[in-house]
């Protein structure tokens, strides 16, 4: 069965639904990202995924076992409070010096370990949220807005970084993200998410679906194209839209 199968999820804070009847399932290894307007519920729909909330209507189906390494979109560190790299990986659950180290390896920034939380550049910290993301064995990655405040280079080293921790574990990635050309050509898969499934599919038949170019524009064609690493494989699970031509 899939990882995760979300089966119409209806979901609201207060009265007005953010969330309505959407569906969405993740197999295994698979890269998937959750593209959408500030407030269109994409984080809303991450924290029902993993049971943080829980959906007025509709299921979640977990694969028995499953294990999410979560990177949530903001940790706010109290810069007066000094605590260690190394401790910061031992919280909430101590952890193996050499599966921290491995950790911190495997995330690209080996070396971090004894500095402090509060020194670290951007990236960095991002980066030891990934590791401890990591030391779970997480079954599926789940990042939330990771590369906020990361410059291009810096984010897209971050992607890059990403595609590698999947085929160190062997994990699925369920992200959100707003820099619609890195991420969408990292992606086997694109949601993209207005309160409801808007359009879903490749990242080509989704940067042509109308949905998503009436929210986002047809600016991001180009890059997407230039961005996009070759698939020379098929995807087997292309969705039933009629528009299969690349972005221009
Ligand atoms: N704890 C909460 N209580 C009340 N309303 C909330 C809460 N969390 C989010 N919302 C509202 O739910 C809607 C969706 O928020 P959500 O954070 O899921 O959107 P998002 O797509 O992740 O946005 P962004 O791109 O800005 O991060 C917004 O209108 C937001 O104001």
């Amino acid at each position: 069965m899939s990882l995760i199968d979300a089966r119409n999820i209806t979901f609201g804070h207060g009265a007005a639904p953010v969330l309505q009847n959407v569906s969405l399932s993740l197999e295994q290894g698979e890269i998937v990202t959750i593209v959408g307007p500030n407030g269109s519920g994409k984080s809303t729909l991450l924290r029902v995924l993993i049971g943080a909330l829980k959906a007025q209507k509709g299921t979640v189906r977990q694969k028995a076992g499953l294990k999410i390494g979560y990177v949530p979109q903001r940790l706010h560190i109290d810069p007066t409070l000094p605590i260690t790299v190394r401790r910061f990986l031992n919280l909430p659950l101590a952890v193996s010096k050499t599966d921290a180290d491995q950790a911190l390896i495997t995330a690209g920034v080996a070396g971090v370990a004894e500095r402090q939380m509060s020194a670290l550049s951007g990236g960095q910290f991002q980066r030891v949220l990934l590791a401890r993301a990591i030391l779970s064995r997480p079954d599926i990655l789940m990042l939330d807005e990771a590369t906020q405040g990361l410059d291009q280079p810096g984010s897209a080293s971050f992607y890059r970084q990403i595609d590698a921790v999947r085929r160190d574990l062997g994990c699925a990635v369920l992200m959100v993200s707003h820099e619609l050309h890195v991420v969408m050509s990292a992606s086997d898969r694109v949601i993209c998410l207005n309160g409801h499934i808007c359009c879903e599919g490749t990242p080509e038949v989704v940067s042509a679906a109308p949905a998503y170019r009436e929210l986002f524009g047809t600016g991001t064609g180009g890059a997407l194209a230039l961005y996009r690493h070759d698939h020379d494989h098929g995807h087997d699970h292309d969705h039933d839209h009629h528009h299969h031509e690349a972005a221009e």
